[in-house]
């Protein structure tokens, strides 16, 4: 690492100074069909066609910012041996199979034995288990312990909030290393300045708790825009709530929540129907955020440590509208066929990045938002041209750069989720 980084994300959109990414690996294939609905996935991927998308990705990005690997960030704090003990011991809490001696699934000693690098590797794409006896020979699981499949949604495991990480309490215990280990880079890496919070060291924390980071948009510096539904609860919202609090600040602050259907699966976050794409632009999808519904959107201010006001909004749209936040909302699928509108959601059509005010990320199979977005002056940019320098993206002043994104969207999710920031310039609004 070449430069001390202070973590400082205040909203979606500021221009991106710092990135993490997690290349997919072996891990997102090692599942079979009994167990993918374990992994959180409803398909298996093909590992070359996700990694030649994912240096669409990974590939543009380096062109505008700093980005730095997950795997990369563990083998350098796992160098030093304290850490590193640190670390298997925190794992063996969470999963504690792998340290209970004689247990078919101990694998701590060979834990502890491993160099820094292999062991980075190991705890993110598994240890199979060593069939040396009968009861491993007849076991059903192929993992000692297990792939994190999950691990290239790099956004949901942690999240930037102003100076600070907030570590996801994950509502699916297959992603809890998830969170260990980006905690763990956090604390760790001697080129990161950041504070870490993590509900789980709260002896208070109400055992319902769960947050993940798909679910948490910063809006502008005071207003937070949290989705709540199967892996954001009620009870994580009121854990970010309790930490802003406690800020005690002059200065109102806002939580703005909204209510996310359980099914199907690709609303799971917030960020699968809503995401902030310039100073005065966002995307939706509309059944959902604009359209009447059953779905509630509530309001919370805050000021000098106590909520002084909650209470409903129409929608998500005309609270940020009276916060002085007039946003015109962009269509998933289009403004016409409801259909297209369904299919280019469930492919995560909504789910866009930012790397710049006016300048995104998304996926070009989702050509009915892509329309919508020209319509809207967007540029439609492949990836690879800015790979290949073909363009020159100063010469645009809103662009979207578009991955492929036949074979990543089944793993469930967009560019937003595959990035987590870790530095943004101030907007000037
Ligand atoms: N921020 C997001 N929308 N992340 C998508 C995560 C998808 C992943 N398969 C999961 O179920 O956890």
């Amino acid at each position: 690492m070449t430069k001390y980084v202070e973590l400082d994300v205040r909203s979606e959109i500021g221009e991106i100074e710092g990135v993490i990414l997690h290349t997919p690996g072996s891990e997102v294939e090692n599942m079979t069909p009994e167990n993918a609905e374990r992994a959180l996935y409803s398909d298996i991927l093909n590992l070359s066609v996700a990694q030649k998308e994912y240096k669409q990705l990974s590939g543009s990005l380096n062109e505008i910012t700093q980005t730095y690997q997950v795997k990369e960030l563990l083998a350098n704090i796992l160098k030093d041996d304290k850490v590193k003990e640190i670390v298997i011991n925190k794992v063996c809490k969470i999963e504690p199979d792998l340290a209970i001696k004689g247990n078919t699934y101990c694998i701590k000693d060979t834990l502890l034995d491993q160099t820094a690098e292999d062991l980075a590797s190991l705890l993110i794409e598994g240890v199979t288990l060593t069939r040396d006896n009968l009861t491993k020979f007849l076991s059903k699981e192929r993992y000692a312990m297990r792939p994190l499949h999950n691990f290239f949604f790099t956004r949901d495991a942690s999240m930037s909030l102003g100076d600070e990480v907030l570590i996801g309490k994950m509502a699916n215990a297959v992603r809890d290393r998830e969170s260990l280990i980006m905690q763990a880079i956090f604390d760790y890496t001697p080129g990161f300045k950041a504070k870490t919070v993590n509900p789980i060291d709260n002896p208070n924390m109400d055992p319902n708790c769960m947050i993940e980071g798909g679910d948490v948009l910063i809006a502008r510096e005071d207003i937070l825009i949290i989705g709540n539904g199967t892996r954001t609860t009620t009870q994580g919202i009121d854990f970010i709530l309790a930490q802003l609090l406690s800020q005690k600040e002059e200065k109102p602050r806002h939580i703005l929540v909204q209510e996310l259907p359980a099914h199907p699966e690709s609303f799971i976050h917030l960020d699968m129907v809503f995401t902030l794409l310039d100073k005065d632009k966002c995307m939706v999808y509309e059944p959902l955020i604009i359209r009447p519904n059953k779905y509630q959107t509530v309001h919370i201010t805050i000021q000098n440590g106590k909520v002084v006001n909650i209470r409903n909004e129409n929608n998500l749209l005309q609270a940020l509208k009276k916060l002085g936040m007039e946003l015109k909302p962009i269509y998933c699928g289009g403004t016409k066929e409801p259909w297209n509108q369904e299919r280019e959601q469930w492919h995560s059509g909504a789910n866009f990045f930012a790397v710049g005010p006016g300048k995104v990320v998304g996926y070009a199979r989702n050509i009915y938002t892509m329309e919508e977005m020209n319509k809207n002056g967007f540029e439609i940019i492949p990836a690879d041209h800015v790979i290949s320098h073909k363009v020159n993206l100063a010469d645009y002043e809103k662009y979207v750069i578009t991955l492929e994104g036949s074979e990543l969207p089944r793993g469930g999710g967009g560019a937003r989720c595959m990035t987590m920031p870790i530095r943004r310039k101030a907007v000037n609004w």
